[in-house]
């Protein structure tokens, strides 16, 4: 298969390392200022850039027939013009907040926790994600992804805020600390006891290594799909 990498940074580059150990060619790598590259020698685009120009490569892709998988996060304001492109075009369209197969069971798990957590009103749900420094965007992606699996699931909130407690609002802290590829904790808290459940990433394999399954899954594909279309769980 060959592959577009749109973002060249620290997941572009982790990417290729897979991309090239499963037996794909890497025939387009985009970095900030190489705004005019034509991509439609690529059988399938894969974005880890910045949130600023997510939105335009993915446009890009889709307008030339060629099938993105996103994994920017911070460009959800676009996302439902994103999904109205691809269907009108008749395209391939994948975003996930976090690609690791780890995450997306913790998903899960975080959905049921919230079911079951529903009827017993004596706890409260706090949330904490840490990531490395150079982060651009706060709250994570993925914490956002978790917070609406409990708004969807737990009836005493309907609305995540970033270093905030307010009523019926999922208070989120976000802590940036050098080097750390992704943590994501969600405490349940009584008068008596903490219920939590933590996901931590040792390294950006399992994001990346998720990526390229998504790429190859989605050739051949039209539609708008998630990561657990890919996995089939959920
Ligand atoms: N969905 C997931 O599983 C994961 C998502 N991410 C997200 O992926 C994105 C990238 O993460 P990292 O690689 O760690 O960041 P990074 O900062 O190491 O890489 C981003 C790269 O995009 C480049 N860039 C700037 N302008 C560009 C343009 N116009 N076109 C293409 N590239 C451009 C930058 O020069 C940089 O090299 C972030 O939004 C991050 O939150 C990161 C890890 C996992
Ligand atoms: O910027 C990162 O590094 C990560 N970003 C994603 C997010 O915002 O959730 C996924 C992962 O946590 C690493």
């Amino acid at each position: 298969m060959k592959i577009a990498l749109l973002g060249y940074g620290k997941m572009g580059k982790t990417i290729e390392q897979i991309a090239i150990k499963r037996g794909h060619e890497i025939v387009l790598k985009v970095d900030k200022n190489d705004d005019a590259y034509d991509i439609t020698q690529a059988d399938v685009a894969i974005d880890f850039s910045i949130p600023t120009v997510a939105f335009n490569n993915i446009t890009n892709c889709l307008n030339n027939g060629v099938p993105v998988i996103s994994g920017t996060t911070g460009w959800l304001q676009d996302y439902d013009k994103a999904v109205e492109l691809c269907k009108e075009k008749e395209g391939g369209f994948i975003y996930a907040s976090n690609f690791s197969l780890g995450v997306n069971i913790f998903f899960e798990l975080n959905k049921t926790l919230a079911k079951m957590m529903n009827t017993l009103k004596q706890y409260n749900v706090t949330m904490e994600e840490i990531h490395h420094t150079q982060k651009l965007d706060a709250p994570s992606g993925t914490a956002i992804t978790l917070a609406e699996g409990i708004i969807e699931n737990h009836s005493g909130y309907d609305n995540w805020k970033l270093d905030e407690a307010a009523e019926k609002s999922l208070p989120i802290v976000a802590k940036r600390i050098e080097d750390v590829p992704g943590t994501h904790t969600v405490n349940y808290e009584s008068e008596v006891d903490t219920i939590t459940i933590e996901h931590t990433a040792h390294n950006r394999q399992g994001f990346a290594l998720g990526a390229v399954i998504a790429a190859e899954w989605i050739i051949g594909k039209k539609g708008v799909f998630n990561m657990n279309d890919v996995l089939n769980i959920g």
